[in-house]
């Protein structure tokens, strides 16, 4: 039987009927490739609306089937998220069969526990002295939340401390040697050690020979570059990136995806519409 070719990118081509030929390529691919399939989701902004209070957030109801039905189907199924493992799992608890990656892969859950980079464990100790400080230090109306391993710093519900947020965050990332990320309405402290969404997604693929990742964030740009490097040293690996629009990082996040999608609901009609095609 003949392969089904690689499809070319963006498959968001200059008319609505040439792009749901380029996606219905892209599911062809993928069905007949499903064993060596892998489907990554970031979390907030894309199977959760974004909310004011991060602690409110929730996946949209529609995705919590589809994801469990997509990991029967595909070789597996990761959520790669800022959020800590422990916040995944109250969300996720019940699908067995999808992997969480937590705080950009310096956590992971895996047989039953959070195995966490060695190499950040010293700096929790420091994370959650900067947590405390940030409360006394930044206007009551900035929003710390402390995850163990890194510290954000939410302006959504202040928009105009954003300077403020962003100034004080630099000035604690140069005196500690910590790092930043910024990202929607937020600006994150983490420790200095070498982990993000790429390297998740690049050792993620390498034995794969396809791979999906949905993404709206900043941070999210360094996993879409880790598909398309894998493309390029595998000529046989096809890597899809798919964006889901918002009024903060559209344009930067949306010009490096192959695809934009309009919601988190719509990651799930479009997931539930892929998977009609297995
Ligand atoms: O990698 P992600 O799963 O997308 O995490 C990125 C950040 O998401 C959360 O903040 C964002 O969503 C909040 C809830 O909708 C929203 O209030 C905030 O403005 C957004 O930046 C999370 O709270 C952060 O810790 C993550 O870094």
């Amino acid at each position: 039987m003949a392969q089904t070719p690689r499809p070319t990118h963006p498959l968001s081509r200059q008319s609505e009927g040439l792009q749901n030929e380029g996606i219905a390529e892209a599911w062809a691919f993928t069905a007949e490739h499903r064993q060596r399939t892998t489907f990554f989701f970031d979390f907030d902004g894309v199977l959760s609306p974004v909310t004011d209070d991060p602690d409110a957030s929730q996946p949209v109801p529609s995705v919590l089937g589809v994801l469990e039905k997509l990991a029967t189907v595909v070789q597996r199924v990761a959520i790669v998220s800022a959020r800590p493992v422990s916040f995944l799992r109250s969300r996720f608890s019940s699908l067995e069969g999808v992997d969480l990656y937590g705080l950009y892969g310096l956590e992971v859950w895996h047989e039953g526990e959070v195995v966490t980079e060695p190499a950040a464990l010293p700096w929790v100790p420091a994370m959650a002295e900067l947590a405390e400080r940030a409360k006394t230090e930044l206007p009551g109306d900035v929003l710390v939340e402390y995850k163990r391993l890194s510290v954000a710093l939410h302006y959504r519900t202040a928009p105009q401390r954003a300077g403020e947020v962003e100034r004080w965050g630099h000035e604690q990332a140069e005196a500690k040697g910590l790092r930043i990320q910024a990202g929607r309405m937020v600006v994150e402290l983490k420790p200095p050690v070498d982990q993000d969404k790429g390297m998740v997604i690049t050792e993620g693929v390498r034995d794969a020979g396809c791979a999906w990742y949905f993404g709206d964030d900043m941070s999210d740009i360094k996993a879409f570059d880790a598909l398309r490097a894998r493309e390029a040293v595998d000529p046989s690996f096809f890597g899809v990136a798919v964006a889901v629009a918002n009024p903060e990082t559209g344009a930067e996040v949306s010009s490096a995806a192959d695809l934009t999608l309009d919601s988190p609901g719509a990651v799930a009609q479009f997931l539930a519409e892929g998977l009609e095609r297995f």
